[in-house]
């Protein structure tokens, strides 16, 4: 399994981890594309880090093949380091070195030296905002200059491909939409992306997601083609006694799960159920509602559909 593959970056089939005997990640099946940012998308414990740390062969896999950029994982995991970034999700900086001392290390262990390391190191501070901030000890720095460190290193020396685990979950709202817009200047370059995250709106942001949940993976596709082909419509429910209306209709026929959104509560209604509206106007128990309509779905609801939580 070795040789490149041109347009796929990772390929891995029947991935398993197991540590003492629970298998953190579970027959995995993967096919990442170049020139796109792919999502892991999946609650805590899921096994998102533990994939990662397998396909960037710092964790040998218990079953299973791993094939990154041509090359064969663990095994050529070596050769492997120079061609890839990864962005852990503590950030993995020295705090007690300097903005500029962080950058000169990461470029000694990538071997990049001289004119080059010089001609780098000065881009990555351009281009992460980080100029003025060389002298600045990482461990004094804010959540999103930290961020912006982490990513300056990763990608230092110009990786085919980079990693990057629940990058955003220390940053607020706007320095989260700021990276995102980073991460599309890198695939506008000519990078791919692998990222990790349990944020709905991060993952819509994607190319191509997997949902994962106990180490398996249970829905993948863009994130459009995969509202499309939900097995379910969503339909939301205006009025008084919303929190009674949702005990009711869980765990009735036809009904995959109810959740309140402020003052509306959101519906999946099985796709069988040709007019999901009616179905809900007919029931004794939504008498009083001022409104119910069906609407478009969302992510959320893909991932509802997809995991346990739409299976009860
Ligand atoms: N070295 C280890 N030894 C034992 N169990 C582990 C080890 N690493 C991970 N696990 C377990 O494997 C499961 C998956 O962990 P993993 O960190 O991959 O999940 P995750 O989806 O990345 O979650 P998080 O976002 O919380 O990091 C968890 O139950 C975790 O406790």
């Amino acid at each position: 399994m070795t040789g490149d593959n041109g347009d796929i970056v990772v390929r891995a089939e029947g991935l398993v981890k197991s540590f003492k005997g629970f298998r953190a990640v579970d027959g995995l099946d993967l096919t990442i594309e170049r020139g796109m940012i792919y999502g892991f998308l999946g609650p805590n414990g899921c096994g998102k880090t533990t994939a990662m740390r397998m396909l960037t062969g710092l964790l040998t896999p218990t079953e299973g093949t791993v094939e990154v950029l041509g090359l064969s994982v663990p095994k050529d995991a070596e050769t492997l380091k120079y061609r890839i970034g990864y962005m852990t999700q503590t950030f993995s900086l020295y705090g007690d070195l300097t903005v500029l001392e962080n950058l000169n290390f990461m470029a000694t262990i990538y071997g990049l030296s001289g004119k080059k390391r010089k001609q780098r190191i000065g881009e990555v501070m351009e281009r992460y905002e980080l100029t003025d901030l060389g002298k600045r000890f990482a461990g004094k720095m804010s959540g999103g200059q930290r961020q912006r460190l982490a990513l300056a290193t990763a990608v230092l020396h110009e990786p085919q491909l980079l990693f990057l685990d629940e990058p955003t979950s220390a940053v607020d709202p706007e320095s989260r939409r700021h990276f995102w817009e980073q991460l599309f200047d890198l695939v506008d370059g000519g990078t791919s992306i692998v990222v990790t995250t349990h944020f709905m709106d991060e993952a819509e942001r994607c190319h191509k997601i997997a949902i994962l949940e106990s180490g398996q993976k249970r829905a993948d596709g863009a994130p459009k083609d995969l509202m499309n082909a939900m097995g379910a419509n969503v339909v939301e429910i205006e009025g008084p006694n919303l929190r009674d209306i949702r005990r009711h209709l869980l765990g009735s026929d036809g009904i995959m799960a109810a959740a309140q959104l402020g003052a509306r509560l959101r519906v999946l209604v099985r796709q069988e159920i040709t007019d999901p509206a009616e179905f809900l106007k007919a029931k004794p128990e939504t008498n009083g509602a001022s409104l119910i309509e069906q609407v478009r779905p969302n992510l959320e609801d893909v991932f509802v559909t997809a995991t346990g939580e739409g299976r009860q």
